[in-house]
């Protein structure tokens, strides 16, 4: 790794602009891989992203390209593309070792497969970090102060791209719980849709307070199965983004949740947006994950199935208010 090299992002979405925005502030240079040419035509004639990210006058420094081979001399490349295109746009990336930063937040459909896990599959040569927290896009792009997990198996590891991606308003704390970072963002992903039924329903903020706070008993029970710590659930890649994320109309998770919970379906909700609401797609093979290992995750079920079409949201909720009263406790399994 040197800070001479340009630093690559693959996705030109609302969060890779964003990311390369604040790697960019200092001057680095940074290629940024767009899967839409109108997204490399904006960047590079106009310096801004009104596809994704409006309103961001972007750094000089960002490059944009519709071409791989163009990131295969970066000092490290940050994967930001949506979780169900990662491992095929990483199959397409020339493999030199280059370390890769996951930042997406998602589980494979079909395979269950973590995003590091999708990359292992891949067969990557280098090292592998994921980088996860309390993070609108928005934010990050107009400067606005943020901090992350920066989580690698290899502690030194952690350490050096922390190094190379920290900046005056970016705050990466670092980890060697890949697991744990991953899980949390996954995993508060759904659980934004469902305080968005909550908020779309008008079941009030004393529902919304529960749903966090039993929402996190379930990412708590199934990181810890998968062999998560408890501080990392705890902190900024779980239960900081579980409350950013469930409190604003700002994520797309939550938003989708009260289209839900105004009575309109999943199908209508999903064609009309071009941005991605990763807990959708996550849902299901989340709760079936957590099935297999004997975790019991309600309120994720109840989301997957509403995402379904299976049932209807008042439904839904007399179900999850008529389950049978038990303990508060992290490490039950109901
Ligand atoms: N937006 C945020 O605030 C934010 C913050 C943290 C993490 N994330 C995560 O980052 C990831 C990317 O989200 P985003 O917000 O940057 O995206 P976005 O919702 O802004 O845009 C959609 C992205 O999907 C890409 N895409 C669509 N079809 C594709 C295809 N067939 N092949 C490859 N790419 C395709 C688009 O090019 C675009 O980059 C997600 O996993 C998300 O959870 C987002
Ligand atoms: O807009 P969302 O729901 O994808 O959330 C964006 C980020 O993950 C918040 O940290």
């Amino acid at each position: 790794m040197s800070a001479a090299q340009p630093i690559g992002i693959i996705g030109g979405g609302a969060w890779g602009t964003a990311l390369a925005q604040m790697v960019a502030s200092d001057g680095t240079a940074v290629r940024l891989w767009a899967y839409e040419a109108e997204v490399v035509d904006a960047v590079n004639r106009n310096h801004a992203n009104p596809l994704f990210l409006s309103g961001v006058a972007l750094h000089a420094s960002i490059v944009a390209t519709g071409a791989m081979a163009d990131l295969q001399d970066c000092a490290a490349v940050l994967v930001v593309a949506p979780a169900q295109h990662l491992g095929r746009l990483i199959g397409e990336l020339p493999d030199h070792g280059q370390p890769l930063i996951l930042c997406s937040k998602g589980m494979e459909q079909g395979s269950a497969r973590l995003m590091n896990e999708v990359v292992e599959a891949v067969g990557w040569s280098g090292p592998v970090a994921v980088l996860s927290g309390p993070t609108f896009a928005h934010e990050v792009g107009a400067g606005l102060p943020a901090a992350v997990t920066l989580a690698a198996q290899d502690r030194a590891t952690a350490e050096g791209l922390a190094a190379l991606l920290a900046r005056p308003a970016f705050r990466p704390y670092v980890s060697d719980d890949v697991i744990g970072a991953e899980i949390g963002g996954v995993v508060k992903n759904v659980l934004a849709i469902a305080c968005g039924v909550v908020e779309g329903a008008g079941l009030g903020q004393n529902a919304r307070a529960a749903l966090i706070s039993r929402g996190f008993a379930e990412m708590t029970r199934y990181g810890l199965a998968r062999g998560a710590r408890l501080e990392t659930l705890a902190g900024l890649a779980g239960l900081g983004d579980l409350v950013l994320t469930c409190s604003s109309t700002s994520s797309r998770n939550f938003s989708l949740g009260r289209g839900l919970g105004e009575g309109r379906d999943a199908a209508s909700l999903m064609a009309d947006r071009r941005t991605v609401a990763e807990g959708a797609f996550s849902a299901a093979v989340l709760v079936a994950d957590a099935g297999a290992r004997g975790v019991d995750m309600p309120i994720c079920h109840a989301v997957a199935r509403l995402i379904a079409g299976e049932v209807a949201v008042r439904e839904v909720i007399g179900e999850l208010l008529s389950r049978p009263l038990t303990g508060e406790g992290w490490n039950r399994l109901g």
